[in-house]
C-alpha cells in the first residue's frame, strides 16, 4: 500500500515548525511523519498510528522519489530523538504514546482529560439508596412490556444511578421519550426545585427539536403537576451553554468557573467532537451528571473525534469488565415509531451489520413502497428523473400562503447528497431543482432571494440567532410585500429578517448528509454519484437513510452502494483504551 499526500501547505507549515530540530535525511522522514499526522487531524482522526505508516510509501507532492517509512522500530527511535516529541506526561509540541500514536500536544491532552473525567464521573454512584422506592418510580415511568426486557427503563436507571451515561439508538427507538422520563424522575427525587438541570444539543435545529418534544410529552408524565412544571423546556446549543468567548476557543465556563448544573443532558451527542466534548465534561461541577444521548452508529463529528462511538466500543470492549465505564451505555434498538418489521428500520439494521446483499434485497421488494433503489442517472438525465419527485415533493410549501405552513410543508421532502460539489453533489442538484421549479412556474428564480428560495445557515450568527444548520425559506412580508427570510423559532412561532441580514448560506432543497444530521423529513430522496469514492461509508449512508421518517428512495448503482456499505469509518484515537484503564 502506498500512502497518498493531500498535503496541504497548512500540513507542510506544521511540520516544518514542529521539525526544526530535524535536519537533512531524517529531517525529511520525520518532517513527512508529521505532515501525515496534520492531515490526518485534518481528516477527523486524533493521532496518527505509527504501526499503520511503517514500512510504506509515501508520496510527497514535489519531490520525484517517494519515501518509503522505516519499520516501526526505526521510525518510533527518528521521532523520539527530536526535542518536539515528548512521551505522555511532558509538554512538548509532539506527544508519542505507549501504543505508538503520535499526537499535536493539544489533541493528546483533550483525549487524556476527557478520558479522566468520564471514567471519574462513570465510577460515581449518584442514586437514591431507597431501593424500594426507586423501584415504584421506575414501575411507575415504564410500564412493563411483554417482552421483559425493558432497554428504556435499565437505561434510566443507569442516568439515575451513575455520574455518567450514555443512551444510543436510531430513530424512534425511544430516546426522547426517554429522556423525558428521566427528567421527571430526577426532579421526583430531588424534590424538584433543588435540582438543576441543563439539556443541550449541538447544534440550534436540533436544541428546537428537544424542545419541541419535551414540551409535547412532558404532560403525560406519570407525576404531580409541580414536578411537570418544574421539567426544564429550555434546551440550548452547547457553545452557549459554555459560553463562547469572541475570537478564543475557550469558554466562560471551564473547570475553574463550572456550570451551575447538577445534571447536564446532551442530545444528537454523535455530532460532538473532541475538543467541545473536552470543554465540557471539564466544565461540570465535580458531583454533576452527565447524560449523552445519540445515535452511535451515525457519522461522526466534523472535527476530529468519534467520541460517542469510543465510548459505546469501549463500554463492549473484553477490556471494560474492571473499568467503570462498564454498565454506562445502554443501546435502545427496539423501533417503537414504525415498528422492527418496518421497510426502514430492518433496512437500517442490514446497513449497519454491514449486510450489502440483504440491504438491495428489502430495497427491491416491490411489496414494501416505502423504500426504493434507482441506478444513479447519467448526469444529462438527473433532471428529467428528479422532475416528478422535486415537483411532488416541493410543490405543497411552494403553494402554501401562510409562512408557518410552507416552513412546516417544506420538512416532507428533501434531496440528500453525498457529496457538495458536482452534478450529483448538493451544488448540482439544487442547480437542478431550481430550473425545474421555475420552468414548472412553481418559482422565479431571477434574483438571489426569489420567492420560495429554502435557505440552510452555515455558520453561527449570535446577534441574530440564526446558527448552523437552522433551515429557512424566502417569503413576501404579507404586510410590506418585502421578501423577508422566514425561520421556525424553538417555541414553534415563526421569525424572520430581511435577507441581507443572512449569515453565509446556501440553497436548500438539496443538501449533504453531514449536514441534515439532526433533522427528519418525511420523504427522502438519497443521491450517490455513479463512482465509488472513500466518502461513500456505512455510516453516511445509515445517516442519510435514518432521515426519513416515511419514505426514502436511493439512487445508487448496487456496486457503488455495496462498497460504500462495507467501508465503515475508523477514526484513529486513544480514547476507547484510555477509558477502559
Ligand atoms: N416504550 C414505548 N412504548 C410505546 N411507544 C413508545 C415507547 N417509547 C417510545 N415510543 C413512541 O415511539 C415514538 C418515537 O419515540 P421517540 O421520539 O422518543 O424516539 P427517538 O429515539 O427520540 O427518535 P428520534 O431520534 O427520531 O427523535 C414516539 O411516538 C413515542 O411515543
Amino acid at each position: 500500500m502506498s500512502i497518498e499526500f493531500c498535503q496541504r501547505s497548512i500540513d507542510r507549515q506544521i511540520a516544518e515548525y514542529l521539525c526544526r530540530g530535524a535536519r537533512d535525511e531524517p529531517g525529511v522522514l520525520v518532517r513527512s511523519v508529521v505532515s501525515l499526522l496534520s492531515q490526518a487531524v485534518g481528516q477527523g482522526h486524533v493521532c496518527l498510528d505509527l504501526e499503520e505508516i511503517a514500512g510504506e510509501v509515501v508520496r510527497i507532492p514535489g519531490r520525484e522519489e517517494p519515501l518509503r517509512l522505516p519499520g516501526i522500530v526505526n521510525l518510533l527511535a527518528a521521532l523520539r530523538s527530536l526535542p518536539t516529541v515528548g512521551r505522555p506526561g511532558e509538554h512538548r509540541p509532539l506527544i508519542l504514546d505507549e501504543a505508538g500514536r503520535l499526537y499535536l500536544y493539544r489533541y493528546f491532552r483533550y483525549e487524556l482529560q476527557l478520558a479522566e473525567a468520564i471514567r471519574a464521573r462513570a465510577a460515581m454512584e449518584t442514586g437514591s439508596p431507597d431501593e424500594a422506592a426507586l423501584a415504584e418510580q421506575l414501575d411507575r415511568y415504564f410500564v412493563p412490556d411483554e417482552s421483559g426486557e425493558d432497554r428504556q427503563r435499565q437505561a434510566a436507571l443507569t442516568a439515575l444511578r451513575r455520574g455518567f451515561s450514555v443512551i444510543s439508538g436510531g430513530p424512534g427507538t425511544g430516546k426522547t421519550t426517554t429522556v423525558v422520563r428521566i427528567l421527571g424522575l430526577l426532579l421526583e427525587q430531588t424534590g424538584g426545585e433543588r435540582m438543576r438541570i441543563a439539556m443541550a444539543a449541538p447544534t440550534g435545529k436540533a436544541a428546537a427539536r428537544l424542545a419541541s418534544s419535551i414540551a409535547s410529552l412532558r404532560e403525560s408524565l406519570p407525576c404531580t403537576e409541580e414536578v411537570k412544571h418544574t421539567v426544564p423546556s429550555q434546551v440550548t446549543t452547547i457553545h452557549r451553554l459554555l459560553g463562547t468567548i469572541p475570537n478564543s476557543t475557550g469558554f466562560r465556563h471551564n473547570a475553574r468557573n463550572p456550570l451551575p448544573y447538577d445534571a447536564v443532558i446532551v442530545d444528537e451527542a454523535s455530532m460532538v467532537d473532541l475538543p467541545l466534548m473536552t470543554a465540557l465534561v471539564t466544565a461540570l461541577m465535580p458531583q454533576a451528571r452527565l447524560i449523552l444521548i445519540g445515535d452511535r452508529d451515525q457519522l461522526a463529528s466534523v472535527e476530529a473525534g468519534a467520541v460517542l462511538g469510543d465510548i459505546c466500543r469501549a463500554a463492549e470492549s473484553p477490556g471494560s469488565a474492571v473499568s467503570s465505564i462498564k454498565g454506562c451505555v445502554t443501546v435502545l434498538d427496539r423501533n417503537y415509531r414504525f415498528g422492527d418489521g418496518s421497510g426502514i428500520a430492518a433496512l437500517s439494521r442490514a446497513i449497519n451489520s454491514g449486510d450489502a446483499g440483504e440491504a438491495i434485497r428489502l430495497l427491491g421488494d416491490p411489496a414494501d413502497s416505502t423504500i426504493s433503489l434507482e441506478a444513479t442517472p447519467m448526469r444529462e438525465a438527473v433532471r428529467k428523473r428528479l422532475a416528478s419527485p422535486v415537483l411532488e415533493g416541493f410543490r405543497p410549501y411552494l403553494e402554501a400562503e401562510a409562512p408557518e405552513d410552507a416552513l412546516r410543508l417544506f420538512e416532507r421532502f428533501r434531496i440528500l447528497t453525498a457529496l457538495r460539489e458536482g452534478p450529483w453533489g448538493a451544488a448540482g442538484m439544487n442547480h437542478a431543482v431550481e430550473t425545474l421549479l421555475h420552468e414548472a412556474g412553481l418559482l422565479k428564480a431571477d434574483t438571489p432571494f426569489y420567492r420560495g428560495r429554502p435557505v440552510l445557515v452555515t455558520e453561527n450568527d449570535y446577534i441574530h440567532k440564526l446558527f448552523n444548520g437552522d433551515t429557512g425559506i424566502i417569503l413576501p412580508d404579507p404586510e410590506t410585500g418585502n421578501q423577508k427570510a422566514y425561520f421556525a423559532a424553538p417555541d414553534g412561532t415563526v421569525r424572520s429578517i430581511p435577507p441581507e441580514f443572512l449569515p453565509a448560506h446556501v440553497t436548500a432543497f438539496a443538501m449533504t448528509v453531514h449536514k441534515s444530521q439532526g433533522s427528519e423529513f418525511d420523504r427522502v430522496l438519497m443521491v450517490l454519484p455513479p463512482e465509488d469514492t472513500l466518502l461513500l461509508t456505512r455510516e453516511l449512508i445509515y445517516t442519510g437513510i435514518t432521515r426519513a421518517r416515511q419514505a426514502i428512495t436511493l439512487w445508487s448503482d448496487e456496486a457503488v452502494f455495496s462498497a460504500a456499505v462495507k467501508r465503515r469509518t475508523e477514526r484513529r484515537s486513544g480514547l476507547r483504551e484510555r477509558l477502559v484503564l
